[in-house]
Formats: C-alpha cells, structure tokens, sequence
C-alpha cells in the first residue's frame, strides 16, 4: 500500500481519485436534477474545497454563478474550535438559494457557523454540498444535502485536504497512520 510523508507524520492510501470522480458525478446528477432554474449561487470555501469545486462545476449541466470564500479553523490535525473569516464572499446572498461546497465535514463546527453566517447574510435558503462527511466525528449539529462520501473519524489528507497546508495537490486521498 502507498504511504506518504508529510513532515512528522506518514499517510497510507485510503480513497482513489477515481472513486472520488464517481461519488461527485452522483452528486452531480442529482443537483442537475434538484437545481435547474433556480438560479442558485454556489460558494467554495477555500482552501480545502478547489478540487472539488472544479470536479463539480465540471459535471452540472448549467451555466452557474459561482463565488469564493475562506474560513479556517484548523491548526495541525486539531480544530481550534475558532472560526477565523479569512475572505468573506463578496457577492451579495440577499434572497439566493446558496450551495456552500465543502471538502470535509469533521465536527461540523465550520458549516454550523457559515451556514448560519450566511442565512444572517439573507440567503433565502442555505444548501451544503460535501465531498466527504465524517459522521462519527460530528459534535456540532449540522448535515449536509449532497454527502460525496461518507468516511471513519481518521484524518486525512489529498484532494484538497492539508496538513499543515502541505498534501493538498494529490489527486488519491491518503489517511493518518497511527504508530
Ligand atoms: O467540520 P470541521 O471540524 O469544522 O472541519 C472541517 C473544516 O476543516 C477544514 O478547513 P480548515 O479550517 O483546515 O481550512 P482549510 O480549508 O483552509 O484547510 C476543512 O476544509 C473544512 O472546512
Ligand atoms: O481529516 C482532516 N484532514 C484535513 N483537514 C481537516 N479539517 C478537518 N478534518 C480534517
């Protein structure tokens, strides 16, 4: 099995970028189903989420308006439990359906915030599309619409996903390697 090292911490093969691919063309289907003509507003929350971002934009059937934002909360493989805004979306939510894309869903303490952050903004009515969802690791209460993959409580990296900002560039996604 392929391992990773990625400074004080070793990585083993855990999600293929082709199963990835799938899950977001299933996600995909049904939002071409759910979406059309309802002119939604999709938000990328940066960093974790370009990949993903780009695999579905590249899958829907229409023409959609898209915008970026940036929260963090992570500091190694811990939540700090503070959400710090680092770029807030510019265009305005007043009376839109927005679909916030998310890479991961962890104790939900990210998407409880911006969910609420963003229907306070005047979104009409707040979806959440995620990549992955950890379930087990859930201490905020939160779920998302669109879940690409449901996955254990480990910590993981590729695909977006850092450690310390290093490991997002690969397309598999590897997982934490107990020793
Ligand atoms: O459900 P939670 O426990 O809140 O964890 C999920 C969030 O943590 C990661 O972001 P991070 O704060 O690491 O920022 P990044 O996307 O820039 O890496 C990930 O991209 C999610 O946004
Ligand atoms: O498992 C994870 N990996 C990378 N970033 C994260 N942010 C929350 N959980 C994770």
């Amino acid at each position: 099995m392929k391992e990773i090292k990625i400074k004080d911490k070793v990585f083993e093969e855990y999600i293929s970028a082709e199963t990835i691919q799938n899950a977001v063309k299933e996600m995909a289907k049904k939002m071409n189903a759910d979406l059309k003509d309802k002119d939604p507003l999709f938000v990328c929350i940066m960093n974790g989420s370009f990949m993903f971002a780009s695999d579905l934009m590249q899958q829907l059937d229409e023409f959609y308006e898209v915008a970026f934002a940036r929260y963090s909360s992570y500091s190694g493989t811990e939540s700090t439990y503070k959400l710090k805004e680092v770029m807030p979306v510019t265009q305005s939510l007043e009376g839109r359906i927005v679909v916030i894309l998310e890479d991961l869903i962890d104790s939900g303490f990210t998407m409880m915030h911006v969910k609420k952050h963003f229907y306070d903004l005047g979104a009409k009515e707040v979806l959440i599309a995620t990549m992955l969802d950890k379930p087990a690791a859930r201490k905020c209460p939160v779920e998302a619409d669109y879940v690409g993959i449901s996955i254990a409580n480990d910590f993981i990296v590729g695909h977006g996903l850092d450690y310390d900002d290093y490991g997002r560039m690969y397309n598999d996604i590897y997982k934490i390697k107990l020793s």
